[in-house]
């Protein structure tokens, strides 16, 4: 099977791609051959397809709110070819049996790579481990609790002392218990404003300061979920200083929202970790920028409509995040002149992709999987969740006007969105 993907612009550049057998045969200004499919790109740019390494598919137990074809239908939607599942689905895979279920699930109903996350401890919150070498063997891309901070040291001693010994990192999603206080936003003068219960900051950066104290001790991979408070930036940048193997994302959300924008009483603005105070927002630019934060994940959280109703104080934790995060980034960063198109793709694809060792996701060089999207970045668009192929339409981004629309993904050279 031959594709050629024609009139893409590359490096300012117009090139035909041509597809063989699922990887990239050439990349060539003007080239031309027999193929059986032809795609004309239209001078559209094209990126190597985006990687996330954090969202949730709620599938099994909880696919009113999406499955593992919706969820990787919008990822293609959202230019991304490779993603990292979170295990809070039911049941939880926390073990080896959940485990393999999830692998065959993937396979079979997504139309992306989806690579499977496996819990740290019993149901994401007990204090005994899971059978992290048997899952690493099987496949487990990392282990993580997401949703839940690991509220024990000892048990999250163990993990990574264990998950050192297999070769696998440590997604840490950190918070203290005893520091949210029943709190549903960031604590501080827009709580206060809007009467809402706070969640202290310290929450984030007291367990994350507990982790790296252990992470030293233990040498293992550590990597920090959606970080979100300046303190946080600067302790990942303290670590990173002292030679750690400690990397970082940050999700799209707390780059461009700060709770100063929470207007009213609104559950599309409410997530965990919460969007935080506006000079927490510029630490995260500012780690991002310098290299502290390694990359973006959306933490697509989909969640249904009656869930994410009414008052924040009993709304679900969470928003969608996959077929936005592209538009949101080049839009706020590239097309605004922060930075320039290839270092937006290292935060979303180059980044993850070195730091969980990946060798199946293709990066647009000759040999590479043909894994790649084309991006219309010209025109302005209103963000449409009618146009969401997530079942999840909670976003608090709905009616922005941004650049790149998504125009086709392929995964292996197939054509997937
Ligand atoms: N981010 C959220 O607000 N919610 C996530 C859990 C998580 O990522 O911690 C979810 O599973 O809904
Ligand atoms: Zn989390
Ligand atoms: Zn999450």
């Amino acid at each position: 099977m031959k594709t050629l993907i024609q009139n893409a612009r590359l490096n300012d550049q117009l090139v035909n791609i041509l597809i063989q057998d699922g990887k990239i045969a050439a990349i060539e200004p003007g080239l031309t051959t027999p193929a059986d499919q032809i795609f004309d790109a239209h001078h559209h740019q094209v990126i190597p397809g985006l990687v996330d390494v954090h969202v949730h598919f709620r599938d099994p137990g909880l696919t009113y709110k999406e499955t593992i074809a919706t969820g990787s239908k919008a990822s293609a939607h959202g230019g991304f070819t490779t993603v990292f599942a979170m295990p809070n689905v039911k049941p939880v895979v926390d073990t080896p049996e959940a485990f393999e279920n999830m692998l065959v699930k993937n396979r079979e109903d997504g139309v992306i790579k989806i690579k499977q996350y496996a819990a740290i401890s019993g149901d994401l919150t007990a204090d005994h481990l899971t059978d992290i070498r048997k899952m690493a063997e099987l496949g487990a891309i990392a282990f993580t609790n997401d949703g839940h901070g690991v509220q024990t040291a000892d048990t999250m001693y163990q993990a990574m002392q264990m998950a050192a010994a297999v070769n696998r990192p440590i997604i840490a999603h950190v918070e203290d218990d005893s520091l949210i206080h029943g709190g549903v936003m960031n604590a501080g003068p827009a709580a206060d404003r809007l009467g809402l219960p706070g969640m202290s900051s310290l929450s984030e950066s007291a367990q994350l300061a507990r982790d790296l104290v252990l992470a030293y001790a233990t040498g293992c991979h550590y990597h920090v979920a959606h970080i979100s408070t300046k303190e946080s930036v600067e302790l990942v940048r303290m670590a990173k200083a002292r030679g750690m193997h400690v990397t970082a994302e940050v999700s799209p959300h707390h780059l461009l929202l700060d709770d100063a924008m929470i207007e009213m009483d609104n559950p599309m603005m409410k997530m965990n970790p919460p969007l935080r105070s506006p000079e927490d927002r510029a630490a995260l630019i500012a780690g991002l920028l310098d290299g502290t934060i390694d990359m973006v994940a959306t933490d697509h959280a989909p969640h249904s409509a009656d869930e994410k109703r009414g008052s924040m104080k009993t709304a679900s934790f969470g928003i969608v995040g996959i077929e936005t995060a592209f538009s949101l980034i080049y839009t706020h960063f590239v097309k605004s002149g922060l930075v320039d198109l290839d270092t937006a793709l290292r935060w979303m694809v180059t980044n993850p992709i070195n730091a969980f060792n990946l060798t199946d996701a293709g990066q647009l060089r000759v040999g590479d999987a043909a894994d790649l999207a084309i991006m219309d970045l010209d025109h302005a668009f209103e963000i449409d969740a009618a146009e969401f192929l997530s079942k999840g339409k909670n976003s608090p981004f709905i009616g922005d006007t941004v650049y790149g629309k998504t125009i086709a993904t392929f995964v292996d050279g197939k054509q997937v969105y």
